[in-house]
């Protein structure tokens, strides 16, 4: 049969009667399921006989991109299951073809021109779709693909224009000062131009609009005025605040937490962190599907629509859901080699040293300077997503040392539950550096949100050192030192106190 079929073309992209023929002649006889990959010259690529689940043909790459897959089912269902949209969907097949062999019917399910959801046709009896004109409209299809990758590549090309929206409570003080501008630093890492901020003093919280709709319709004036692409808030809004606060603003609206994950998105390298960073979108992204409707598209493109590597967020709830689960199979698997990796160590009796701290605190400068790695430094929030381990030795001693992912103030929930894997490593080293810039007006305040986390992750009870850095910067006699944990001053550009801070490290490990 195979032989019958492979050489078979089949005119404008479709099943013809030979072929439909030869796959209910074999599927009945063989009582399995069949199916054909078509490509779009209408030429039969691949017969696959029974795989429970087409949905699970993993080697994609062989396939060509644009694709028809056709299937017969021995049942009398002839309409297609979540399994086979989720097979359109994920395996970007042109359509997908389920033929019921007991009703000799069969149905197509393909993307609708406005790409935003799955349109079928049938069921009808297979010969309606002998002369069916379907390639008409996957170019229809094509054509609004093309288009809309234009308009993504233009808003990607220019910078976005953002205004900042925050609430301040009625007594507000200079942390919410600093949070602002933290939120403009994040914008900056992300590639957005901050056009313009509303601060809004306000007591309660409005459950619709967050800041209260007489302010939201003042917002949208400047909007306008100012051709604002999208309103960033620097607190975090409700789903449903997001689609009314949309709806009215006429304007993509996200929150400090999507900034975060936009810039996570951007900066994974390694498999793991990009398997994370697409954990915590997803994780994020799904409270904000409402109904079971497929949504594909955030307004435009940019900020808080990017996903780790080229890939747009554009899945349906279903498809997150079995995301979810794939990718954090996947994690498992990677936390599992770790722990082979950690038990070697501990047998070979390796003491493992992390480094932690506030995001831009010098974490991976200090990596450098110690071990010589060639780990990116650079002025931005977030520069570190992938630990990165080295061996050092001193003074006859011997240690791995982990450059961490940065903290951050209200580090958005499911990005420390998606990031527990690398963060998780932590919970086991033997001692602790907590990175402190104290050239930052805030370090203290950073001090305490990175060891509040440490507490989260279980790791408070692990020795640790305070590595107030960048001495070089600031006068350290006007620098107050807290608590009673051990610290050491040192400048991780210029190497002073470096020295100091290895001899403290190999007497505690
Ligand atoms: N003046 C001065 N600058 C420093 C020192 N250490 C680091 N920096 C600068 O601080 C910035 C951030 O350094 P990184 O080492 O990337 O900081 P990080 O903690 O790894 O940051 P993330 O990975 O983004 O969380 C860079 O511009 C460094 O050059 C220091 O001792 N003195
Ligand atoms: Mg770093």
């Amino acid at each position: 049969m195979i032989q019958k079929l492979k050489f078979h073309q089949t005119e404008e992209y479709m099943i013809d009667e030979f072929v439909y023929n030869t796959l209910k002649e074999f599927s009945v006889n063989l009582n399995k399921e069949i199916a054909i990959v078509l490509n779009r010259k209408g030429r039969i690529e691949e017969v696959i006989i029974e795989k429970k689940e087409f949905a699970e043909l993993e080697n994609q790459d062989s396939f060509p991109k644009k694709a028809a897959l056709i299937f017969t089912r021995l049942s009398s269902v002839s309409h297609p299951s979540m399994l086979d949209l989720s097979t359109l969907i994920m395996k970007k097949y042109d359509y997908v073809m389920t033929i019921s062999l007991k009703t000799e019917e069969a149905t197509i399910a393909f993307w609708g021109s406005l790409l935003k959801e799955v349109e079928t046709v049938g069921p009808h009896k297979i010969e309606y779709f002998y002369n069916l004109d379907i390639s008409s409209k996957i170019s229809e299809v094509d054509e609004k693909q093309r288009e809309r990758e234009k308009i993504h590549e233009t808003l990607t090309e220019k910078d976005e224009r953002a205004l900042l929206v925050d609430v301040w409570p009625k007594s507000s003080s200079e942390l919410d000062r600093h949070l602002l501008e933290e939120l403009e630093s994040l914008c900056k890492t992300a590639g957005v131009k901050v056009v313009d901020t509303v601060v809004q003093v306000r007591r309660s919280i409005d459950p619709a609009y967050f800041i209260g709709r007489g302010k939201a319709e003042e917002i949208l004036s400047i909007c306008q005025q100012k051709d604002i692409d999208v309103v960033i808030f620097n607190r975090e809004l409700s789903p449903a605040q997001i689609k009314n606060l949309e709806e009215l603003l006429l304007r993509k609206v996200i929150d400090r937490t999507d900034v975060i994950l936009d810039i996570f998105a951007r900066r994974a390298k390694t498999k793991e962190g990009k398997l994370q960073v697409e954990l915590a979108q997803l994780l994020t992204l799904l409270p904000r599907l409402r109904g079971t409707g497929v949504l594909l598209s955030r307004l435009g493109g940019g900020i808080g629509t990017r996903g780790p590597g080229e890939t747009k967020l554009e899945i349906d709830r279903r498809h997150i859901q079995r995301r979810i689960e794939e990718i954090k199979k996947e994690l498992e698997k990677v936390k599992k080699n770790r722990e082979v990796q950690r038990k070697s160590r501990i047998e070979n009796q390796v003491p493992v040293v992390s480094i932690i701290g506030y995001t831009n605190a010098g974490k991976s400068t200090l990596m450098n300077r110690i071990s010589k790695a060639d780990v990116l430094v650079e002025d931005k929030l977030f520069a570190t997503l992938d630990t990165t381990t080295r061996r050092v030795y001193h003074k006859g001693r011997e240690f791995l040392l982990t450059d961490t992912v940065g903290f951050i103030r209200n580090l958005p929930h499911h990005l420390v539950e998606a990031f527990s894997s690398t963060l998780e490593e932590v919970k086991y080293s033997n001692l602790i550096l907590n990175v402190v810039d104290i050239s930052d007006p805030y370090y203290y305040d950073h001090i305490k949100v990175s060891e509040d986390l440490l507490k989260q992750l279980g790791a408070e009870n692990i020795p640790l050192i305070r590595v107030y850095n960048k001495i070089d910067k600031v006068d350290i006699s006007s620098v107050d030192v807290f608590d009673n944990v051990p610290y050491v001053f040192v400048s991780a550009q210029d190497g002073r106190g470096i020295d100091t801070l290895l001899d403290m490290i190999v007497e505690r490990i």
